[in-house]
């Protein structure tokens, strides 16, 4: 469903070009379960934003579902993005004006996608029952997170993009908000593409590939 093929991408810096991408091969088959790990600055972060058409590679191919993400411009991946995408960010980026409730139904609706039932089954699911009302300045951090995720699942994306989402809470709540997101993600049907720089998070999840120096390959210990 998501491939990547030979897929490379360096930055410009002062000191020349940073060559974060070189060469990378993946492929996240329809709701499967993949953790990206890798030290900080080897790419994780470049790498999910290639995945969501946010920026595009400098040399190799990204197909989403059979689309080469590089033939469309930009609305077009504006468009795949909001149809077939959900992504949850470590900063929350609910919208503050929103309550809960209008919150976590905005991307269903921009997709074009509401259904109720569902959406009441996340809201209950999620622990915000009694708190739509709420605005987010109003939710706590773990709160916030749980509505943002269930924003990126109410349209049900066929894919669920994750960079270290539970990296702002405290272990004990990373670890439910987590279990919790993998069972949303399994009964959604949806692929997850997580970054985490946790193993224990990594652990549940179907597959885990490291990224080092620009390569993606199975970790070794
Ligand atoms: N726009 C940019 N211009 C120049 N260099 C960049 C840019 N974005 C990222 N980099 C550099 O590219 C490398 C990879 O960054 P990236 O954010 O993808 O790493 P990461 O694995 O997600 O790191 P972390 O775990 O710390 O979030 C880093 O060295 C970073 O400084």
């Amino acid at each position: 469903m998501l491939k990547f093929h030979q897929v490379h991408k360096a930055y410009t810096t002062p000191q020349g070009p940073l060559r974060v991408l070189d060469g990378v091969d993946m492929d996240l088959e329809k709701g499967q379960s993949l953790a990206l790990m890798g030290e900080s600055g080897s790419g994780k972060s470049t790498l999910l934003h290639l995945a969501a058409g946010l920026d595009l590679p400098d040399a190799g191919k990204i197909t989403f579902q059979g689309i080469s993400i590089a033939t469309l411009d930009e609305p077009g991946r504006a468009r795949l993005r909001r149809q077939s995408l959900g992504l949850v960010f470590q900063q929350f980026h609910l919208v503050p004006s929103l309550n809960a409730s209008d919150n976590l139904r905005l991307q269903a609706r921009l997709a074009g996608r509401e259904n109720p039932s569902w959406t009441r089954h996340l809201v209950e699911r999620l622990g915000l029952t009694g708190l739509e009302r709420r605005y987010p300045e109003q939710l706590s951090g773990g709160q916030q997170q749980r509505l943002a995720i269930g924003r990126a699942l109410a349209p049900r994306p066929a894919l669920l993009l994750a960079d270290e989402p539970t990296g702002n809470l405290d272990e004990t709540s990373a670890k439910d908000v987590l279990t919790l997101m993998l069972e949303l993600v399994q009964e959604s049907g949806s692929a997850l593409l997580l970054v985490t720089h946790s193993p224990q998070v990594a652990a549940p999840l179907d597959r885990c590939l490291k990224l080092t120096r620009g390569h993606l390959a199975e970790p070794t210990a």
